[in-house]
């Protein structure tokens, strides 16, 4: 897929404008401070509602300023389409070639995969970083994973509200701990066979990028200990055992202490976890080598290119790695947007940022 405009108003420090971009490269170059980030998260939040750097709406709108709008024009397999998210104070509202929408609906459309500084986080931060990643990459390749996780969330929220009343013996915790039973199961069906495709070609990238002896892996640690060869009709006994074991301490605590949500993500490099004992170099190569695995799996399940968002690549890679991974890129044909203080010499096309004013360079 191919974004060929974006419109922007009132969009953190940037001036209001309508940007035409390149099919293959985009460079957003320019001194620190001046808006660079700030146009790719325009961009990555045109495709998914959120930013990559906060997850307060209001920072995302100019200072003091009500409402926002992001504006945009891709090209996919299936045609054209406009899209729109329109900020008003906190709310969000979603349109799909002019027609409102709904978030579940809109995202999934212009499929983005962004590699950014904060991004080691997945690797060294809490399970939380991981799990909100996990989520929301599985879903822009599956749209059911995306209903469980909403379902299993609300499911969770009562489950919590009836353990805090003790009201475990009623009928109506019944109901719902096997509603939490059920999507927790489907959740950890979906996590587990993404995993299982994403370490293999996590290994394979990591090693024609980075290092051709290492073995990597991705592993799901999931709540119900090992599930790799668990039928679904094995995984919600075990989860019932599981339910019935925890009940009494619930019922104490007055919240759920297990499912899903407790889940979690190691990368192993060389048999030994990467949080602890990789070097910092190795853990932006794993990242590295992870988004690239999602291109892959976006590209296995919807049969085109997401498009790609790189935030200061000058800071993270030397020359030579710089420039494989520029290549990458250029054989592959997917639309990039980077950000660099440097002036790369890339084909494509340049935007030069300054004080928030961003023309086309040459
Ligand atoms: N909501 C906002 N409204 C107006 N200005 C903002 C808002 N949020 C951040 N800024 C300002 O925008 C400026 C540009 O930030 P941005 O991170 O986009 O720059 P950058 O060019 O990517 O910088 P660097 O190369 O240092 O990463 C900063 O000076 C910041 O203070």
């Amino acid at each position: 897929m191919y974004l060929s405009q974006i419109n922007f108003n009132n969009f953190r420090c940037l001036k209001d404008d309508k940007l035409l971009f390149n099919r293959n490269f985009n460079l957003i170059y320019g001194k620190n401070g001046q808006g660079k980030t700030s146009l790719i998260e325009a961009v990555y939040f045109l495709a998914t509602g959120k930013s990559f750097r906060t997850k307060k709406i209001k920072e995302m709108r100019k200072y003091n300023v009500h409402r926002t709008i992001v504006f945009g024009k891709f090209e996919t397999n299936d045609g054209n389409k406009i899209i729109a998210i329109d900020v008003n104070e906190e709310k969000k509202d979603y349109y799909i070639n002019k027609s409102k929408s709904k978030y579940i609906d809109y995202i999934g459309n212009l499929n983005v995969i962004s590699f950014i500084p904060e991004d080691i986080e997945l690797i060294v931060g809490n399970p939380n970083i991981r799990r909100g990643f996990f989520n929301y990459e599985i879903s822009q390749a599956r749209k059911d994973y995306l209903k469980s996780i909403v379902n299993f969330e609300k499911i969770l929220k009562v489950r919590n509200k009836l353990i805090k009343e003790n009201k475990t013996c009623c009928e109506i915790y019944e109901i719902y701990n096997k509603k939490f039973i059920e999507e927790g199961v489907n959740i950890i069906v979906h996590r587990r066979e993404f995993i299982q495709k994403i370490s293999v070609l996590l290994n394979f990238n990591y090693q024609k990028l980075f290092d051709k002896k290492a073995k990597l892996k991705l592993r799901y640690d999931c709540f119900l200990g090992d599930v790799e060869k668990k039928s679904k009709s094995e995984l919600v006994e075990k989860f019932e055992e599981q339910c019935l074991k925890k009940m009494g301490r619930e019922n104490f605590l007055g919240y759920s202490l297990l499912g899903p949500q407790k889940d979690d993500f190691v990368f192993e490099l060389n048999g030994k976890n990467a949080k602890s004992y990789s070097s910092q170099g190795e853990k932006k190569s794993i990242i590295f080598s992870l988004k690239i695995s999602e291109i892959d799996i976006l590209m296995a399940e919807k049969n085109e290119y997401p498009i790609f968002i790189m935030d200061d690549i000058s800071s993270y890679f030397d020359e030579i790695r710089k420039n494989s991974i520029l290549d990458y890129f250029k054989n592959k044909k997917i639309q990039c947007f980077i950000t660099s203080t440097q002036d790369l010499k890339i084909f494509g096309k340049k935007f030069i940022v300054d004080g928030g004013k961003t023309e086309v360079g040459e």
